[in-house]
């Protein structure tokens, strides 16, 4: 269920195979780009559900002496939808090794990566499930929707239609997750098609020279007045969603998902230390040592 001719679990991050594949515990060191020593306030440490005032003291307790188990940050699994030929793998690929390919492959089915990076000196890992927007492999996808901690839903900024079906893959994803707990992004790609000056008449295939092209219906943004409407429209979506809201090129790099790991890692230093069921109990009967 990979794109054949592209990548496979556990390459590094440049994308070659990597010696130590099936050896887990042997890693390459975090890049250093992926090392974030800095959260923004919102994301801090502080905002940790323990930290509240009026939480259960002895979970409290036992999360500040890391006797929980759970306390660190989770792996986040991520989930990239969206139509057919929108970016979502373009995205993924600027995001995880900077690359950008002009030639359109179709995922089919699901594709993996796997992102390390290390926040306030802790380890976290970022699993980015890229999943196929044609309608065929829509199926198998979406069994690989569960358990998301975010979803990002793309859609093409020159494609009307691409993000009137947001709702619809935001929809079938969220069926899958808690709509309470996950988090949401809103990604409008190919941002340098709409910005770039337009020449007048010109269509996909001639302006990108793909013949794949010619079998999709697009309808293409000449003006950047036109343009600006897509974004108003895609803000109110957003807005609706309750998502937050990025204008991307992963041709360019423009935009590129700034704060995405810090945010997820906040998200899943929270929910690790939240007090998960089976923990709660366990931590309750337990007496706190100070
Ligand atoms: N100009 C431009 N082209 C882009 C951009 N992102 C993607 N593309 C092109 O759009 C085509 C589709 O990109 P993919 O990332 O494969 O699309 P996808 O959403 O993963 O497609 P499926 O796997 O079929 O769901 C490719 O030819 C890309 O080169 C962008 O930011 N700018």
């Amino acid at each position: 269920m990979l794109r054949s001719d592209r990548r496979f679990p556990f390459t590094s991050s440049a994308g070659a195979p990597r010696k130590d594949a099936g050896k887990m515990n042997i890693l390459a060191p975090v890049r250093r780009d992926r090392v974030l020593t800095k959260l923004p306030q919102c994301l801090r440490k502080e905002a940790a559900l323990h930290v509240h005032k009026d939480f259960q003291p002895r979970v409290t307790c036992a999360c500040q002496e890391h006797r929980t188990g759970t306390v660190g940050f989770k792996i986040s699994k991520v989930i990239v939808v969206g139509d057919l030929s929108v970016g979502k793998t373009c995205l993924i690929n600027r995001f995880c090794k900077d690359t950008f390919d002009k030639n359109y492959k179709a995922t089919i089915g699901v594709d993996f990566e796997m992102e390390r990076f290390e926040v306030l000196g802790v380890p976290f890992s970022l699993q980015l499930w890229d999943t196929a927007g044609q309608e065929r492999f829509k199926c198998i996808a979406s069994t690989y929707y569960r358990g998301a901690q975010a979803i990002i839903i793309v859609f093409n900024l020159n494609d009307v239609a691409s993000l009137e079906h947001t709702k619809q893959w935001l929809a079938d994803a969220l069926k899958e997750n808690d709509p309470s707990s996950v988090l949401l992004f809103l990604v409008g790609s190919k941002k340098d098609l709409s910005v770039s000056v337009p020449v007048v008449g010109e269509d996909f295939t001639s302006r990108q020279g793909k013949p794949h092209a010619q079998h999709l219906t697009l309808t293409f943004l000449q003006t950047p007045a036109q343009y600006i409407l897509m974004e108003k429209d895609a803000l109110k979506v957003a807005q609706e969603m309750k998502a937050e809201y990025w204008a991307v090129s992963s041709l360019t790099g423009e935009s590129e998902a700034p704060g995405l790991p810090a945010c997820l890692a906040s998200h899943s230093y929270t929910s690790s230390c939240a007090p998960r069921p089976g923990t709660t109990l366990e931590l309750l009967s337990a007496p706190c040592v100070r």
